[in-house]
């Protein structure tokens, strides 16, 4: 269990022992609610992942959402995703885990996943109404065995467990950090920190859209958070939305 005193936090915190999904739960809830709230769960039944995958959420990981109300354009809402997981990397730091970032949002630790950010909300043209950013990061939980290639936990980097409650404290004041430069408009500065961490950039990528894949080399990250691939016959190509892999078989 957690065990959150939510004192120590200083702001609320919906504490549940199991849901469906913290992000749906969120959602239910986000109109009323004030910015800020977290929704922190030992288990999620039906935690979800990016295209609507299953993300499995056993007892012992972090899953976690937070509502946020950003009084910002929608353009700027995909950047939200690379604040957070800005907040992550320097998060897993304070543990001595040096990690990396994966566009668009997965953070890697030794070429593995240790963390996914699944990004909802709700926005008109103009004006948005909510985010939900759903962090699931991998503490000291058991990986799906078909995972054990691809994925792991912090757990298995340190070789010993850390007490769930000091990740989520340490995320929560890196995610506030790291929102105020944002709500501030320092776009460029978070985007330039991110690319410090980029797993991708400069090197060969392939990338998995709706539409097919595309293969290149990841050449930069613009100012919209879109991926900019020079393709094999020279052509550059900006992607807004794809599964990146680094493996070439
Ligand atoms: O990498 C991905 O595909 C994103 C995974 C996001 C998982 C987190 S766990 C907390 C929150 N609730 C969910 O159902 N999903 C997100």
């Amino acid at each position: 269990m957690l065990n959150l005193n939510t004192k120590i936090i200083g702001r609320k915190i919906i504490y549940l022992q199991e849901v469906d999904s913290t992000n749906e739960f969120a959602k239910g809830i986000a109109p009323q609610e004030e910015e800020g709230t977290v929704i922190v769960a030992d288990i999620q039944t039906k935690g979800k992942g990016r295209k609507l995958r299953v993300w499995s959420s056993p007892k012992g990981g972090l899953w976690m959402s937070i509502i946020l109300k950003p009084n910002v354009h929608p353009k700027h809402l995909t950047k939200l995703v690379f604040i957070s997981a800005l907040a992550v990397v320097e998060t897993l730091a304070e543990f001595g885990i040096e990690s990396k970032i994966k566009w668009p949002n997965d953070v890697l630790v030794g070429g593995k996943k240790i963390c996914g950010i699944l990004s909802e909300g709700k926005y008109s043209e103009n004006r948005v109404e909510y985010v939900i950013l759903g962090l699931g990061i991998n503490v000291n939980n058991e990986l799906p065995k078909e995972l054990k290639d691809t994925a792991t936990s912090i757990r298995e980097v340190l070789g010993f467990e850390v007490p769930l409650i000091d990740v989520f404290k340490k995320l929560i004041g890196k995610l506030d950090k790291e929102y105020l430069q944002y709500l501030k408009g320092n776009y460029e500065e978070i985007l330039g920190r991110w690319k410090m961490y980029s797993a991708i950039i400069g090197k060969r990528v392939r990338i998995i859209t709706d539409d097919g894949e595309i293969a290149g080399v990841a050449i930069d990250i613009d100012e919209n958070g879109a991926l900019i691939l020079k393709q094999n016959n020279g052509v550059l190509e900006r992607i807004y939305y794809g599964d990146v892999s680094l493996r070439f078989s």
